[in-house]
């Protein structure tokens, strides 16, 4: 079953200089997918996830994600769309410090007047997923990024979106923060089922993908799909990386395990 297609895509954006970002993109999502992103600094990658997100709009072809196109919704139905079918997490991870993390974790359910015990139910089998039982009566400034950012996924799952769109989620972790939350994101993957697209620079966050997709100049250069080796897949992509240009000065010191 496709969640997400994106057919012949064009983003231009405006300005003194015309500047075509994205070109004649095609790209199927199928459910349970995790899906990679990566090209160098300026292809085009966080410009794709802005038209899947619905955080800005194509200058010409099409999203279609659970059958519908989102860019064709009115603007009410629109944040309606967004808050339950799609899950963002973030690289800053946008939690709001005047809140717990528990209140953080639920927002999407106080914004959809949800039932009281189905807020406790939810809230309690995401926090255990993540690992954040003992830190929901904190705050984001009493606590370390890598829980921040597993508090910042469990918010983005409380509601079982259709798809979940990371951007950069390991790029203000340390490396074994960054690890712990990309094994979390495998395991939510596995586990329930859930559709994800991850952007990043970092090959070893790349690694835990099924599928990367590289974009150069705003184009689909080529994709690689995982086998059974997750060392092995993580050398493909910084050799891909280094064959497209851009980030493989960034890599020698980079290693899996
Ligand atoms: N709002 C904007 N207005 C004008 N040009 C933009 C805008 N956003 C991005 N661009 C341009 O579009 C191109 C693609 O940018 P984008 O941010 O999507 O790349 P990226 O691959 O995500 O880069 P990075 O890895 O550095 O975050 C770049 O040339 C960028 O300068």
């Amino acid at each position: 079953m496709e969640i997400c297609k994106v057919s012949h895509l064009n983003k231009i954006y405006g300005g003194k200089v015309l500047n075509k970002a994205l070109s004649d993109i095609n790209l199927t999502i199928r459910k349970g997918e995790f899906i990679g992103i990566m090209g160098p600094s300026g292809s085009g990658k966080t410009t794709l996830l802005n038209m899947i997100s619905t955080i800005d709009k194509p200058s010409s072809g099409e999203v279609i994600i659970n059958g519908k196109d989102p860019h064709s919704l009115k603007r009410s139905e629109l944040a309606l769309f967004r808050r339950r079918a799609l899950g963002f997490v973030f690289q800053d991870f946008n939690l709001l410090d005047t809140l717990t993390i528990e209140e953080n974790i639920v927002l999407p359910f106080v914004l959809d007047k949800k039932r009281l015990e189905v807020m406790v139910r939810n809230l309690m089998a995401v926090a255990k997923q993540l690992d954040i039982v003992d830190i929901l009566k904190k705050r984001t400034y009493e606590v370390s990024g890598g829980q921040i950012q597993r508090a910042a996924i469990a918010r983005a799952i409380i509601h079982s979106p259709s798809l979940l769109l990371a951007d950069e989620p390991t790029g203000n972790l340390d490396s074994k923060s960054a690890r712990t939350v990309m094994e979390m994101l495998e395991s939510i993957n596995k586990t329930d089922d859930t559709t994800m697209m991850l952007v990043t620079h970092d090959p070893l966050a790349a690694s835990y993908c099924h599928r990367v997709v590289f974009i150069k100049d705003g184009k689909l250069e080529s994709q690689i799909y995982r086998g059974h080796n997750r060392q092995q897949f993580f050398q493909e992509i910084i050799d891909m990386l280094s064959l497209l240009g851009g980030n493989a000065h960034e890599l020698s010191s980079v290693r899996a395990k």
